[in-house]
């Protein structure tokens, strides 16, 4: 297994300049990029037998890649990883890899248990990612030492820059976090699943630009303009799946402190769009499928144990879009 991970410095000739200098980034240099713009985290799409469909996930990866992102997490949340086998992640990765990767960095999962976060870690690296999204352990209660534990065992398992998903049974204190940037020099970020503002504010103050630091709650747009504040880098978007261009113009106006134009884009769609979301557990993701079916990408289903929305939440949320389109 190669663990080399050419840096842009020492570019193999034999390879074209754009895709090692996209691809193959040193942390160092991932947590730049990515810390410079929004993060896409694409829909996996299924097939009528929820099998991966990968002519639609390719046609939507070419679409995501193809407007001014700083990075595309496949597998992510909003891409359903935590439902797929890990040859089924190590496959859509690489579809990503192969579609997106010479324009945008692509970073993987790592999932599970420590074990299966090491395959997961080292099989990304070898297709080509540029950094990994280090999800929670599965199920189990961990204690801060046993993540400590978790997250270093991962970090040393690959050359890749690596991002600590900080959610569910990994919340992860300020303490926690200083440890695990001091003891792994791979680790680059922090994504934020709690929006705990003093649990954030305490972890910046500690941490500072150590690591950079990424929004990722469900509809990140609705906590963008205040973590911006508390030291957030950037954040995930899920909403960019299907109205690229308004997610990119809601990023600007956070960028600019534009308070005016967050509220009048978070009360014309936002906060209406998340009234729906919140119908149903797990339609954080659902509804972003249904969102490309709305502006006429089909988005296909969702896999259990997420469910898909009804007719009518659906014609809600196309009335919805068609007011902002
Ligand atoms: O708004 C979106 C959050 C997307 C995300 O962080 C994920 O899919 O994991």
């Amino acid at each position: 297994m190669s663990t080399d991970v050419l840096p842009s410095d020492t570019a193999d000739p034999s390879e074209p300049e754009d895709l090692i200098s996209v691809t193959l980034l040193p942390p160092d240099a991932l947590a730049d990029r990515l810390k410079s713009g929004l993060l896409s985290f694409p829909v996996t799409h299924f097939d009528a037998d929820l099998r991966v469909d990968e002519a639609r996930y390719r046609e939507h990866l070419a679409w995501q890649s193809s407007f001014d992102v700083a990075g595309l997490f496949a597998a992510g949340g909003t891409g359903e990883g935590f439902s797929m086998t890990s040859e089924e992640i190590d496959r859509v990765v690489r579809i990503a890899v192969e579609e997106a990767g010479s324009s945008v960095p692509v970073l993987a999962p790592a999932t599970g248990s420590t074990a299966q976060a090491i395959a997961q870690a080292q099989a990304a690296q070898e297709a080509g990612a540029s950094g990994l999204l280090l999800f929670p352990p599965y199920l189990t209660e961990a204690s801060q030492a046993g993540l400590v534990e978790h997250i270093g065992a991962v970090c040393r398992a690959t050359d890749l820059g690596v991002i600590v998903y900080s959610r569910a049974n990994a919340i992860l204190a300020d303490v926690t976090v200083a440890e695990v940037a001091d003891r792994n020099p791979n680790l680059i970020g922090l994504k934020d699943g709690i929006g705990d503002i003093e649990q954030m504010t305490r972890t910046y103050a500690k941490v500072g630009d150590r690591l950079i630091y990424v929004g990722g709650l469900p509809t990140a747009e609705t906590f963008a303009l205040p973590l911006l504040q508390l030291g957030v880098s950037t954040y995930s978007s899920a909403l960019y799946n299907f109205l690229p261009e308004f997610a990119l113009r809601f990023y600007a106006a956070v960028r600019a402190q534009d308070r005016v134009a967050v509220y009048s884009m978070l009360n014309d769609f936002v906060l209406p769009y998340i009234d729906i979301r919140d119908r149903t557990k797990g339609y954080a993701v659902s509804i972003v499928k249904a969102g490309l079916t709305a502006v006429g990408r089909d988005g296909g289903r969702v896999r259990p144990p997420l469910t898909d929305l009804t007719e009518a939440e659906r014609a809600e949320l196309s009335a919805l879009v068609g007011k902002i389109s």
